[in-house]
Parts: C-alpha cells; sequence; structure tokens
C-alpha cells in the first residue's frame, strides 16, 4: 500500500514533471492528499496513493538484485536503476530477470573474451548482473537438463534489444562454437545475415535510427555434445503498414534509400530521386546521420552475396523495390461510370506502365487489378469498379503483400544459407520483439 509508512516528517517519492519523481519530505497530510517539500526546495501537492516511502537507508550504489530493495514500487526501482547507472553498472536483476539500461556508448570491457570466460560455468548471481550469466544458464540448463531453453528479450523501441540478442549470440558461439572447418560458422552466418535484414525490416523511428520493425526468434541448434550445429531466423509481424504510410521524421524501410542512391539502378528502374516518391515523401527525412545510403547499398548487395543469392536474383529483388515506390505513386482520378477511377493523368500513367514492366505483368491487368474488385458470389463471380479512395486503398495493400512477401522470402533465403540441423535435438532461441508502442494514432 502506498500509504504505508508516510506520516508528516517521512522521506518519501513524488511524481515530477521533469524528474518522473523526485525524493521530498512531506509537510502535512491532509485527507488524501500529501503536502511535500521536494529536495529542489519546491512544494508539492500530490494524492496519497502516489505517494510513495523512500528508502532512508538504501546503498548509495543501488543493489545488483531488485528483490533486495525495501520498497518494490516504480520510484524505488527507477532509482535503483539510475544510481547503478551513473556508475556505468547497465545490468541488475530482478530475481532471475535482468534489466539492461542502454548505455548509449561502446563499453568493449564489458563483453571480450575474459567476461564471456568468468561468466562460463558462474551459478546466476553469483557475479555481477551480466547479459553473458543470462544466456549462460540458458546453455548450461540445455545442456544438463537437455531441454530447449527460450531468452525472451523485450523492451520499448531503442532499448537495446537488437545488441542484446547479438551478446547472446556471441556467448552461445562461444560456448558451443566448433572451430570454423569449411569457411564460416553458423553463427558468424546469423550475424553476416543481419546487414541483410536490416536493409528491409530496419527503419528510423523517432528513437532510434535503426529500428527492427519485425520479431525475430533466432534459434541456434545444438547437437548431443552441446555443439552448434545449426540456426534458423524466424520473423514475426513486419510492419507492413510502414511501407506505404510514413509519418514525420521517420522514414521507410532503408532499402528503399539506398536504391535510390544507386545512379545505375535509377536509370535501370526509371527511378528518380527519393522525395519524388510518394512512399517516402510523406516525412522529410531523407537522410540518417553519418550514414551513407550508397555505401550501405553496397553492403546489402554484398549480404546478399554471403546469403547465396545470385545476381539474377539480386536483380529481382530490387525490381520488386523499385515497381513499388512506383506503384505509391499511381493517382487515381474518377472514371466515367459512377463509383469507377483510373490513373490520374500522364505520371500516373507512366508509373502504372513502369510499375507493371518491373513485375512482369501486363499494365492493364494490373490497372484492372488495382480499380475494380472481384465479388465472388456461389453461382458467378461479378466484377465492380472502385473509386478513387478504393483503388488507393487497394493500391496499397499491394505494395504492402509485395513487400511483406518479398521480406519472408529474403528470410527463407537466409535460413537456406545458414543450414538447419534435421537432427538436432535441443536449442537456444532468442526472442527479440518489440513490446507495446503508444502512438498518436495505433495502426
Ligand atoms: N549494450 C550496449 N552497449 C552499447 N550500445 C548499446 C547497447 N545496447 C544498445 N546500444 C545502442 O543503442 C542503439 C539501439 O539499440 P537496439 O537497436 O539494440 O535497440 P532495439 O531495442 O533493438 O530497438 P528497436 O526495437 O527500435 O529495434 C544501438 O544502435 C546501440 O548504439
Amino acid at each position: 500500500m502506498a500509504t504505508t509508512n508516510i506520516s508528516v516528517g517521512s522521506q518519501v517519492w513524488v511524481e515530477d514533471s521533469e524528474k518522473a519523481w523526485i525524493d521530498a519530505e512531506v509537510l502535512e497530510i491532509d485527507g488524501n492528499k500529501v503536502k511535500a517539500r521536494t529536495s529542489t526546495g519546491k512544494v508539492a501537492v500530490s494524492l496519497i496513493s502516489n505517494v510513495h516511502a523512500k528508502d532512508t537507508d538504501a546503498q548509495p550504489g543501488g543493489v545488483d538484485d531488485m528483490t533486495k530493495l525495501a520498497y518494490l514500487h516504480e520510484p524505488g526501482l527507477l532509482h535503483n536503476l539510475a544510481s547503478r547507472y551513473e556508475l556505468d553498472e547497465i545490468y541488475t536483476y530482478t530475481g532471475n530477470i535482468l534489466i539492461a539500461v542502454n548505455p548509449f556508448a561502446k563499453l568493449p570491457h564489458l563483453y571480450d573474451v575474459h567476461m564471456m570466460e568468468q561468466y562460463r560455468g558462474a551459478p546466476l548471481g553469483e557475479l555481477s548482473p551480466h547479459v553473458f550469466a543470462v544466456a549462460d544458464s540458458a546453455y548450461r540448463a540445455m545442456v544438463n537438463e537437455n531441454r530447449s531453453q527460450s531468452i525472451l528479450v523485450s523492451g520499448e523501441s531503442g532499448a537495446g534489444k537488437t545488441e542484446t540478442t547479438k551478446l547472446i549470440m556471441q556467448y552461445l558461439a562461444y560456448m558451443g562454437g566448433r572451430a570454423a572447418t569449411d569457411g564460416r560458422t553458423v553463427e558468424q552466418q546469423v550475424l553476416e545475415s543481419n546487414p541483410l535484414l536490416e536493409a528491409f525490416g530496419n527503419a528510423k523511428t523517432v528513437r532510434n535510427d535503426n529500428s527492427s520493425r519485425f520479431g525475430k526468434f533466432v534459434e541456434i541448434q545444438f547437437d548431443r555434445s552441446g555443439r552448434i550445429s545449426g540456426a534458423a531466423v524466424r520473423t514475426y509481424l513486419l510492419e507492413r503498414s510502414r511501407v506505404v504510410q510514413v509519418s514525420d521524421p521517420e522514414r521507410n524501410y532503408h532499402c528503399f534509400y539506398q536504391l535510390c542512391a544507386s545512379p545505375e539502378d535509377v536509370e535501370r528502374y526509371k527511378l528518380g530521386e527519393a522525395h519524388t516518391f510518394h512512399y517516402l515523401n510523406q516525412s522529410n527525412c531523407y537522410e540518417l546521420n553519418g550514414v551513407n545510403s550508397s555505401r550501405e547499398y553496397t553492403k546489402t548487395r554484398r549480404a546478399m552475396e554471403i546469403v547465396g543469392i545470385s545476381p539474377d536474383e539480386q536483380e529481382a529483388i530490387f525490381r520488386v523495390v523499385a515497381s513499388i515506390l512506383h506503384l505509391g505513386n499511381i493517382e487515381f482520378v474518377p472514371g466515367k461510370e459512377t463509383d469507377s477511377s483510373k490513373p490520374k493523368d500522364e505520371k500516373a500513367n507512366f508509373h502504372l506502365q513502369v510499375a507493371a514492366d518491373l513485375l512482369k505483368c501486363d499494365a492493364k491487368g494490373l490497372q484492372d487489378s488495382l480499380c475494380t474488385r472481384i465479388i465472388t458470389t456461389r453461382d458467378e463471380s461479378i466484377k465492380v469498379s472502385l473509386d478513387p479512395t478504393s483503388a488507393t486503398v487497394n493500391r496499397d495493400t499491394l505494395a504492402k503483400t509485395i513487400y511483406s512477401r518479398l521480406f519472408d522470402w529474403l528470410v527463407e533465403k537466409v535460413n537456406k544459407s545458414i543450414g538447419q540441423d534435421p537432427d538436432s535435438t535441443t536449442l537456444v532461441g532468442v526472442l527479440d520483439i518489440y513490446g507495446f508502442e503508444s502512438f498518436k494514432t495505433n495502426r
């Protein structure tokens, strides 16, 4: 109960618009209202249900396991994490859950081989909290109990899930890696496929310039002796709406900007600058700080080569990406009949024709599929015209569907290239999935 231990003179936490919570001393209690003087000298009046007792005996550097805290309320937990963060202690346990606070700085000493060696076989909680300890405990449990294990990595955008997932894989590779006999190891291949999935599945959001817009379950498969024998990447919930709708200052998926930064492909696919495309120009952000799109494009192509995507397949992939940009520029106006539609003007017709060429289909057929809908009854199929608004929705749905199928195809390619072990009996799975986000409009 929030009201326990609160009386005049007690040390408490009260809500603060700037710092979230601030420490204060209670001056007066009047019914359900508490008047308190904050440590910055302000007088704050709060509802008693929103005032929390402060642990005056708390250690200045915080505790490494929050179950040791006297009070397990929000300000207590946040204060503990903040005290540790001040000392560069980014990891804290709550029982066997690890909380990581993003350092936004490279901390190489935390992740070197020496560190991995220290955590090898150490019971969880014996050493300072660390992501390696969690990975180690999963690996041990798998080996000792001969049962598959999963690690869930969750948090809001930019919290550090992807980095954490990579560190877990790095540790598992260290524990169960075998010498690379025929070139690259399984774990190397999983890591090498990252730039490819990132080009198609990551985008700039308000919080994170390289935000993964899909959930990922990485399975690291092991043989009976605890050695890595295969791996697979399963993806979930790609944010399809981003393909057709972007709000400022975010961006669409990286691959679109990369393609527009390649003069050769711009010519080949009759593209233009990024700002000329509806699917990109709904936001004013085209560039990322410190990132050169044309260099990134080369990296994506390189990652495709590594994964074993042939030059012909690569050409097909970018043809599809370009066709989506063209699709987005097909605007509609009302047609002759009521509630019908047709491409708006010459420009719209040009994009329709190019999109059809790139998708290797007939332009008239594509127009038909955008401007009409087939209704199937028990006895017959009826073709119904669509008004411009419905045709636009139809166009966007097609773009989203093509893109998400392309993404799934790429994931399948990656998995084929990494190789699964059909005989593997146990695996460690790492689920990297974004939690719920609160947008102005939830789509
Ligand atoms: N342990 C860490 N050490 C150093 N930097 C980190 C660490 N974790 C995260 N970062 C930094 O924070 C950035 C964002 O992290 P990351 O991409 O892992 O977030 P995320 O939770 O996967 O976000 P999203 O859901 O948007 O994909 C990284 O690019 C990196 O710069």
